[in-house]
């Protein structure tokens, strides 16, 4: 009773029929054009609400966050990750006091590596040195920077967890970056939808089954790394995430708390799979975006040299001196839409929402991408534009409809991470390239490949020195 009206669903499959799996994103747009901001759609015999618009979404996830901040617990997604019981990491934990501890401790970690003796921008920075060698090898050519972002980002949280860098042809690093890749695909395509509309084809041996199998491989290639790593630390003296957690798990010893290495393991699969194609993708967002709108990438460059005369390297802070680069990254981060539709939650009581109805229990998806383009928060909502990010004096704003990263106590744990990742691979290869869209390439498609991470299609990019370093 009032619940959120909705297109009607038919038996078995509910709405699902009804959108263009390739990619929902304009069904979704079009359904909230007729039934509203907040509707409803059946994925198979379950419920969902679609929550759509800057106000639908905040109250929702900021000003009701406790009803609204749950994870749903029987989708393909959770089932396919979640190798042990009582194991499930963050990003699907649903909203609990063993969720919140895990994250706190999650936050608390990552700022604190951050602050070491090796700096997480001294990290990035490594990181950043490694890819501009295949760059200056490519001067002249052209080059398809996929794996090339894949890997580097795949490596900066490696080194977050366990002070790794793997040569980008090593074979655990093709494994895992593999394994987001494969798996995302089938989670989040048809068979993935099969799986979550029709409980009793779950046993069968259907393509999802392969999901299952990567994610046990995963987990034992994990298994694996944790047994090594035990051997070559010292308790108290923690060297990356891990050494961080394993001495947590001795402080609390048998306090009952939800830290345990089954836990662990979880936590390390979420981070690194978060924390990759996520940047990565946002990364081939903005070369492509750059390339052309060649006007925009002498900008950055201009406020780029002003700014690091006479620097060796840039650093985080000085985006602060940097609007325009700021405006541009942000800008970056609106089309490319990363995320489009966050991770689902799920309703933890029997809630409102703008006058709706909705029970416990009920799934909730988060439209972001309804958000970065909405009419009316934006000066130019469907247009590339770094306007929209700057003021009359050039100075640079955040719009509150600027929720990439989502709102409210789920939103993403590594926006710090991925905001000094994006700004300094920019500001340093923007600094030493010109990045330029092949004479030969045909018109840019904008339009990304849809997925839990949307990415654009391939393309090649050509590099200049700008100037001798
Ligand atoms: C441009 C890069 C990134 C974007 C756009 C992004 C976006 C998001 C979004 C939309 C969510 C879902 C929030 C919700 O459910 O409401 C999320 C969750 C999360 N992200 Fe990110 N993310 C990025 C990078 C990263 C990185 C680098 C890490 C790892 C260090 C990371 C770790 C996580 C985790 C652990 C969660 C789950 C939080 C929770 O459920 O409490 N993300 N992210």
């Amino acid at each position: 009773k009032n619940f959120p009206p909705g297109p009607r669903p038919i038996p078995i499959f509910g709405n699902m029929l009804q959108l263009n799996l390739e990619s929902p994103i304009d069904d979704l747009e079009r359904l909230a054009k007729h039934y509203g901001n907040v509707y409803s759609l059946y994925i198979g015999p379950k419920p969902a609400v679609v929550v759509n618009g800057l106000q639908a979404l905040k109250e929702a996830f900021v000003t009701k966050a406790a009803d609204f901040s749950g994870r749903p617990q029987d989708l393909m997604v959770n089932h396919a990750i979640m190798v042990k019981a009582n194991a499930p990491g963050v990003i699907l934990a649903d909203y609990s006091p063993g969720w919140r501890e895990q994250r706190r401790f999650g936050l608390m970690t990552l700022r604190n590596l951050g602050l070491g003796k090796l700096s997480m921008e001294q990290r990035i920075l490594g990181e950043i040195h490694r890819i501009i060698k295949p760059l200056e090898q490519s001067v002249g050519k052209t080059i398809n920077p996929k794996l090339l972002f894949h890997n580097a980002a795949s490596n900066i949280i490696c080194q977050v967890l366990f002070a790794r860098q793997f040569e980008y042809d090593d074979e655990f690093m093709k494994f895992f970056v593999d394994l987001f890749h494969e798996t995302s695909k089938i989670i989040n395509g048809r068979w993935g939808m099969i799986y979550d509309s029709i409980p009793m084809v779950r046993n069968l041996p259907l393509p999802f089954q392969k999901a299952f199998k990567l994610f046990k491989m995963a987990h034992e290639r994990r298994l694996e790394l944790l047994a090594e790593n035990k051997k070559s630390r010292v308790p108290g003296k923690p060297r990356h995430f891990i050494d961080c957690y394993l001495d947590e798990m001795d402080k609390r010893g048998d306090d009952g708390s939800s830290f345990s290495e089954d836990q662990l393991c979880a936590f390390i699969l979420d981070l690194h799979f978060a924390g990759t194609d996520t940047t990565a993708n946002t990364m081939l967002t903005a070369f492509l975006y750059l390339m052309n709108y060649p006007q925009i990438q002498e900008r950055c460059q201009q406020e780029i040299d002003r700014v690091l005369d006479g620097k060796d390297q840039a650093s985080f802070e000085d985006r602060h001196q940097m609007p325009y680069v700021q405006a541009v990254i942000h800008e970056i981060q609106r089309m490319a839409n990363t995320v489009p539709l966050a991770v689902f939650h799920s309703t933890t009581n029997d809630t409102e929402l703008m006058g709706y109805s909705i029970p416990r229990g009920t799934v909730i998806i988060p439209n972001l991408s309804s958000v970065l383009f909405e009419e009316g928060q934006w000066k130019s909502p469907h247009e590339f534009n770094p306007e929209n990010f700057l003021n009359d004096q050039g100075e640079f704003v955040k719009p509150e409809a600027f929720m990439p990263f989502s709102t409210g106590p789920r939103m993403c744990l590594g926006e710090g991470l991925a905001r000094m990742e994006l700004f300094l691979f920019l500001v340093t290869l923007l600094r030493m390239f010109k990045f330029i869209w092949p004479e030969d390439a045909g018109e840019p498609d904008y339009i990304p490949v849809y997925g839990t991470t949307q990415t654009p299609k391939p393309y090649l990019m050509k590099v200049q020195f700008r100037k001798t370093t």
